[in-house]
């Protein structure tokens, strides 16, 4: 069953959004260049615009039928909408912000109690302050707080980060991520930013110039070329779940595992002093440009991880080479053209990845 489908076709000025979509639950991460329509599906799927001709269904219940003239108002939606930054009422308190949620219930069985959402988000310590004396990141919790006690079938995000520095948006991710692992709606959040979405999610709907050019996992759509095309505008980045296995005080070093490939792999990475104990899992961040090919394993070298793969797919940008690599889970690295040649790499050829322990980036 999707949790969302839709069939919609808006004209503005010169640009046209013509889409049809189906969101499964959990995160998907909504990509595009700017221009590219993300706002506008929003809003459409919100109710915050009328589509030209179409039809929306949430849970299979029909709420937009261009044909049949439905149409339900934003308010009867029970879609939950945090925007860019944040939309709080200045004159209310955060608990008050908070319960301007719960007025939209209606009737429903909320999805969460008032208590839990203080709990799931932090707030308890921000009650009684207004949002002046909140920071960007704070703000943006007491949004999603609100929009959480609405008891939503569907939560949208609009650039949740892009008001936000970095520090503040690897502190957003993690309640991000705890929403989705509790309560099972979709969540559809848009950005621009491809690294910050898959801190969030490898599942990614990817649109330009008003279409809907691949929708699916991160590394499946990376492997056709207008849509690297695409994803390579904001930096392309490998992201990879793993598991801390143990400390290694003595030689500065925390060994990371990933069990979810078709082997067991262990990387090592600069030691993790602050966060994340034994057993935690995170997500950790590897540049395709600071990952190195081999034809075979170097022993002679300060490289601390080197990983034999195959390479399964060549893609040639101007003078660069984007190479897919199956490691055990799949790598994106980028190399020279001039390297392509010197070392004769083609699909299928057998190398080894190297990485130094400093280059996987932990994100949360
Ligand atoms: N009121 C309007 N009249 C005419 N064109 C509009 C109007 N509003 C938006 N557009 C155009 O619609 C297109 C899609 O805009 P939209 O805001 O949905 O894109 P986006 O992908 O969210 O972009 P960004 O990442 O920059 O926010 C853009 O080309 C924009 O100029």
């Amino acid at each position: 069953m999707h949790a969302l489908s839709a069939k919609l076709k808006r004209t503005k000025g010169n640009f046209t959004l013509n889409v049809e979509v189906n969101f499964r639950k959990g995160i998907t991460g909504i990509y595009g260049p700017s221009g590219a329509g993300k706002t506008t599906l929003l809003h459409l799927i919100s109710g915050l615009e009328y589509p030209d001709e179409g039809n929306i269904s949430i849970a299979e219940e029909v709420i937009v039928d261009s044909q049949n003239k439905i149409w339900t108002p934003s308010r009867k939606r029970k879609i939950g909408y945090v925007f860019q930054e944040g939309r709080l009422f200045p004159h209310m308190t955060v608990r008050k912000n908070l319960l301007f949620g719960t007025i939209f219930q209606s009737k429903d069985k909320p999805l969460i109690a008032f208590d839990e959402v203080l709990h799931l988000l932090e707030l308890e310590p921000l009650v009684d302050k207004r949002p002046s004396q909140l920071s960007g990141g704070e703000k943006q919790r007491v949004a999603i707080g609100r929009a959480l006690l609405s008891a939503p079938k569907l939560l949208l995000m609009d650039e949740p980060f892009s008001s936000l520095d970095m520090a503040l948006r690897r502190q957003i991710i993690p309640y991000l991520i705890k929403i989705n692992q509790q309560l099972n709606i979709p969540m559809l959040v848009v950005s621009h930013d491809l690294p910050d979405l898959l801190s969030l999610t490898r599942e990614l709907f990817l649109l330009k110039n008003g279409s809907v050019l691949g929708h699916g996992k991160y590394m499946e759509l990376i492997e056709k070329e207008n849509m690297l095309d695409v994803m390579r505008g904001s930096g392309l980045m490998n992201v990879i779940p793993f598991v801390v296995e143990t400390h290694d005080k003595e030689n500065g070093l925390s060994i990371l595992v990933n069990k979810d490939a078709s082997q067991e792999i262990r990387v090592e990475r600069e030691l993790i002093k602050d966060c994340c104990l034994v057993g935690e899992q995170m997500n950790v961040s590897l540049r395709p440009e600071d990952i190195a090919l081999t034809l075979k394993e170097i022993s002679d070298i300060s490289i601390r991880n080197q990983l034999p793969g195959t390479i399964v797919k060549l893609i040639r940008k101007e003078n660069r080479i984007y190479c897919i690599v199956d490691v055990g889970f799949k790598l994106i690295v980028s190399i020279t053209q001039a390297s392509q040649h010197k070392m004769d790499l083609c699909e299928g050829k057998h190398i080894w990845c190297l990485f130094k322990s400093m280059a996987l980036l932990v994100n949360v």
